[in-house]
Formats: structure tokens, sequence, C-alpha cells
């Protein structure tokens, strides 16, 4: 039966198809002592989940070829190990329940994996990826990470990391929603940037039934679950007539009296090109270079390949602004290489500019790469740091790029209450200042941006996110008019 749930639009347009659900990380399955006769009936669940595993991964092979052909039948060939399906017995002969069994015997393997070298510890996280497939099945949970589908669908978690959107297929995904986050948490930025439409904290989205037809309306929140024929039609010809008036417009950006204000867009790398120069854009405002960094964990992208994806955002505006913010990571963007796993208080923590400034070689290359990648181009390239909290940050900062002989505006962010605040003297060492709303707003109100409950904190409006705005922007303002030429994006 028809029915709508209500939570916030965060990237307009309409979604109509089936929801399917990210998984989430395996739960340990519980480790109950099972009865003796139950044992042949564990043995022949495991034994079957293992073979159905193998064959979806062998399959799975066949259809994608090449590179990911020879990882997928490595996995195939893991999870029916001989060693590995004898120790699953033994545990269940013991009395483990066929999933229990599994998961200790695959978490036995894995510790003989990890510590037998570089090459097969890199392994480890092959295992573990059949071991959750294995145990998912099993417990008749959907696979953790992101759903195997060839049917485009819509995707429906309690929340999404950076790094799982990474891997979503944007051919496939035809809307977001989900249980937490807010209008700035990164699953509402990567919908917008993947131009699908998205709602987020939507009480109960977890629940609704995987594969129930949904149509999700992006504008108003609105998540209809099982429309009738009627509303689907009404919602499609509402997002043609949205899509229509979008396609009429064209030229410079301007408000209606005529204020020339140019439409820059925000972009994660290279892939966000064709859409936003479909939607007009005549620069980049902020190229967010994390989404380059988030496909390895363990390392950062190369001097050579970060040079190769700077070159194709900056090449796509010639004479225009790009204004590249360096890596920001930390907090909601967690890099295994460069974040401590252990900060009580990520968001308060580590990140950002203050991890670049600890791992000083990411930095320089960095610069290193983006001085490279603007050689010879008529691109007005503009670099800013993310998370600077005080003039001694924004020093540093600059110091790093003049040293990268980088040619470009340096600029800061003002993202932290402090830096509005000091707006002026953090202006005595960069060249710009750039708003980030989306975290001024969670530090000024202590509203975590991923708080789906704490929704209404992140709206632009407040009237002391306002005020924080205004002091930046004044010293903007008098820098620019006392000549020092200093200005205010
Ligand atoms: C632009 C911002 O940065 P991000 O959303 O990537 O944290 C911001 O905080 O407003
Ligand atoms: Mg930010």
């Amino acid at each position: 039966m028809e029915k709508t749930l209500r939570g916030v639009g965060v990237s307009h347009g309409v979604a109509i198809g089936q929801v399917r659900h990210m998984g989430t990380a395996v739960l340990e399955p519980p480790a109950t002592q099972i009865p003796t006769e139950d044992a042949p009936r564990e043995q022949a669940r495991a034994e079957a989940a293992v073979e159905a595993v193998a064959a979806d991964l062998i399959a799975r092979g066949n259809l994608a070829g090449g590179e990911a052909q020879a990882v997928l039948e490595a996995q195939a060939l893991m999870a029916q190990d001989p060693e590995l399906i004898a120790d699953v017995s033994r545990r269940i002969a013991v009395g483990s329940s066929a999933e229990r069994g599994v998961y200790d015997a695959f978490a036995a393997y894995r510790a003989l994996l990890a510590s037998a070298g570089e090459y097969l510890a890199g392994r480890v996280a092959d295992l573990d990826d059949v071991r959750n497939r294995i145990v998912a099945r099993l417990l008749g949970v959907p696979m953790p990470g992101v759903p195997d589908s060839d049917e485009p669908y819509v995707l429906f978690a309690r929340d999404l990391a950076p790094a799982d959107t990474a891997l979503l297929d944007p051919t496939l995904v035809l809307g977001f929603v989900t249980e937490e986050g807010g209008p700035t948490s990164h699953s509402a930025i990567l919908a917008r940037a993947m131009g699908v439409p998205a709602v987020v904290a939507l009480p109960g989205a977890t629940e609704v039934a995987e594969g129930t037809v949904v149509a999700v309306d992006g504008s108003s929140g609105d998540v209809l679950v099982e429309p009738g024929e009627e509303k689907k039609e009404e919602l499609r010809r509402i997002a043609a007539e949205r899509k229509a008036a979008l396609a009429a417009s064209s030229g410079p950006g301007a408000t209606s009296d005529g204020h020339r204000v140019p439409l820059l867009a925000n972009v994660g790398g290279p892939g966000d090109l064709p859409a936003a120069l479909e939607a007009g854009a005549e620069g980049v405002g902020l190229f967010r270079t994390e989404f380059l960094f988030l496909d390895d964990s363990a390392k950062a992208p190369s001097e050579e390949k970060q040079v190769e994806a700077y070159r194709k955002v900056l090449e796509a505006f010639p004479e225009n602004r790009v204004v590249v913010r360096v890596l920001d990571a930390g907090a909601d963007k967690p890099l295994d290489f460069l974040t401590p796993a252990d900060e009580p208080n990520p968001a308060l923590g580590v990140r950002g500019l203050r991890t670049l400034l600890e791992h000083p070689e990411v930095l320089r290359t960095q610069l290193r790469a983006l001085a490279k990648a603007a050689e010879g181009l008529p691109v007005h390239l503009e670099v800013m740091a993310p998370m600077v909290a005080d003039r001694k940050d924004a020093k540093e900062f600059a110091e790093a790029c003049r040293e990268a002989g980088l040619s470009a505006k340096f600029g800061a962010m003002v993202e932290i209450p402090s830096a509005a605040l000091r707006a002026r003297s953090i202006l005595q060492e960069v060249e710009f200042l750039s708003l980030g709303t989306n975290d001024l707003a969670q530090y000024t109100f202590a509203a975590d941006r991923q708080v789906g409950a704490l929704a209404r904190l992140q709206d632009p409006w407040q009237p002391a996110l306002l005020d924080l705005i205004a002091a930046a922007a004044e010293a903007g303002v008098t820098m620019y008019f006392t000549g020092t030429r200093h200005f205010f994006h």
C-alpha cells in the first residue's frame, strides 16, 4: 500500500526504482553452542554457502574480465580452500553454528596471512571480503558494502561514508536515501556531484524492505513507498519540467538584478566535469581533492597520477578560475595511512591542514603536482587549505605553497569559528578566504553534520552562522579596500 516517509531533500530530482540496501559491517555471529544432532545440518549450510559464494565470485569475474577476473577467481579459491573448509567442519563438530564456524576459521586464517610477509598481508582485505560474503549469506542479511546489482536501484543506507560512495557505479545508482546525515553530509554532497536525487535524515530508511519500489523526491524530501501509477507519473512530470527549465538557462551567472556571480562548480575529480560543464559551470569553486585519495586508503596517489587528474580539471576551464583545496583527510574522510585510528573525537582531531602539517611530504607532493599540472595553461589557479584555525596555520600553508614554486593564489577556508573571528589576521598570510559553511555550521552549533536529527542546525540561514560569515566578509572587504589586494570569494 502506498505510504509516504519524510526526510530532508538534499539533491533535486526524482528517482523511481527498487530499494537496495548498503550492507552494514557483518556483525559477529553469536557464539552459542548448538546441539550435536544439529551439526550435520550446519555442516550442509556452511558448504552450500561456500559453494554459492565461490560460484557468484566466478560469475562476476566472467562478467568483469581482465584484472578484476583474476582477483575474483583468486577469492573464489580462498572460499574453497580445503584447509579452511576442514577447519570450519572441526568447529561445527564441537558445537559452532555454521556462521560462527566460518567466522572463527577465517579469523585464524587471517592472523596467519597477516603475519606472512607484505604480499600475503595485502590479501587480508580480500579474505575479509570472502568471509563477509559467506557470513552474510548464512545470516540472510545483505552483503556488506555497495549492493551487488546489475540493475539500476535506489540505494538505501544508514549513512554513506565517502569511501563507500567512491565505489558506487553512477550508471546503476538512481538515487540515495539515508537514515542519518544532514544536508551538508558527504552523502548529500556526493549525490549532488553525481546528479542523482537524494533524501537524508529519513527515519526508518533501513527498515524498508529490499526490492520495494519507491519514488524519491529529492526536492521535497518525500519518499513514497509503493507509489501508484498516477503518483509516479506526476513526479516524473515535475522532474522533467525542472530539467527543462535548467537546460533553458544559459550564459554567465548573475543575480536577477544583474549582479555578476560566476557559476563555479564543486567537483571531486575529472569524473565530475561532464555534469559541471553541462550545468553551465564557468569554473570550479571547490575541487575536493580527497576523493582522488579514497581509492586506496593505504597510500597517496603517485605524483604523476595526481598531475594527470589535476590537469584534466584545469584544462576544462581555460582562462577561468579553478579553486583547488588540498587534501582534507580525517574525521568523516579518514585515510588509513594518515588518520590516527584512536582519536576520541575525530571531528575535533587531527584533520585537514593539521594532518598535512604532520605529513609535510604529502602536502609537498600535492603542491608540486598542482604546479606541474598548471604549467603552460592559461587557467587562474587558486589553491587553498581546509580547516585553517588561525594565522599560524595560514602562514605555514602559504610557506609550503611558495616553497613548491606554485604560481597561484593561496587561500584559506573559513570553516572553524576562530578563522571567521580572526579573518583579518589570516588575510595577512593568504590572498583569499573561502567559506566552508558545512563545517562552520557543525563547529558553531556543536552539531555533527552526520547526524540527521540535527539537520535544523545545518541551515545556512541560521543567524549565528550568518554573523560569522559577516565577520569574515567584513575582514575581506576591509583588506581589499585598504589596498592590500586581498580579496574575498
Ligand atoms: C566546503 C566544505 O568542506 P567539506 O564539505 O568538504 O568538509 C565545508 O565544510 O563547508
Ligand atoms: Mg569542510
